[in-house]
């Protein structure tokens, strides 16, 4: 993946200011940002996913720009081609896991049909071993059932990058491990380049080709595998 990211914005919340002053470059596959809570880790990967408009700088994305204060270009989220994933999957509760996976496949499809089928999404089930479970609701699904159907809604659209915030941390360590496990398979095959926030060295021993620490709004330290 090509990253290029140079960005400032100021947070405000009643008397305390946080000021994130991020800028790195990166053409690694897998790149993991690393640090404490509160370091503005979410609010980088969400400059780069379209969900926060910096005050100033420029994101360019795989050689496009998504973001140019000085030119005015802020191309809007549903069109930068970059899969979110939030900490909590965010799944939408009153949809099942067919739906849900198809949500993102076409654009304007705000309340797919139950039944709703489709090659990809048949393809998606079964990358991910769901198509038992293609009828449930999200309430109905365990904590690692969740975080596939909410890799597979991510995936579906063929993004060109994915963007994981913790993806890992509502686990239990057993199912962690595993479903880390399957996350670096799924990535090697598909070679989508990904972009994974975490606070688990674990992770960033799996995961961590390219490691960015993060500390109080800046990127402190780079390592490259
Ligand atoms: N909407 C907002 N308004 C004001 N301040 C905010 C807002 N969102 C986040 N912040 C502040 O920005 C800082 C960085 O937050 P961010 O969520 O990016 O941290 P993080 O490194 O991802 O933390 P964690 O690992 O706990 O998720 C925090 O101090 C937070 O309080």
């Amino acid at each position: 993946m090509q990253i290029s990211l140079d960005i400032s914005k100021t947070l405000r919340s009643g008397e305390r200011e946080f000021q994130l002053e991020a800028r790195f470059v990166s053409q690694g596959q897998r790149v993991v940002v690393y640090g404490p809570s509160g370091a503005g880790k979410s609010q980088m990967m969400k400059a780069l996913a379209g969900l926060m408009t910096p005050d100033r700088g420029r994101i360019e994305l795989a050689g496009r720009c998504l973001y140019d204060g000085v030119a005015g270009i802020d191309v809007p989220a549903r069109e930068r081609n970059v899969a979110y994933l939030f900490q909590d999957y965010a799944l939408f509760p009153h949809l099942n896991v067919r739906q849900n996976i198809g949500f993102g496949l076409q654009r304007g499809w705000r309340n797919p049909r139950a039944g709703v089928d489709g090659e990809a999404i048949r393809y998606w089930l079964q990358a991910f071993e769901l198509e038992h479970v293609a009828h449930q609701f999200p309430h109905q699904l365990s904590g690692g059932q969740r975080q596939r159907v909410a890799l597979a809604r991510a995936l579906a659209p063929q993004p060109s990058a994915l963007l994981l915030d913790e993806p890992f941390a509502a686990l239990d360590p057993g199912l962690r491990a595993r479903m880390r496990a399957e996350l670096d398979t799924l990535q090697r095959r598909l070679a989508i380049p990904m972009l994974i926030i975490t606070h688990d060295p674990e992770d960033v021993r799996v995961f961590g080709e390219h490691v960015l620490r993060m500390e109080q709004g800046r990127i402190v330290e780079e390592t490259q595998a």
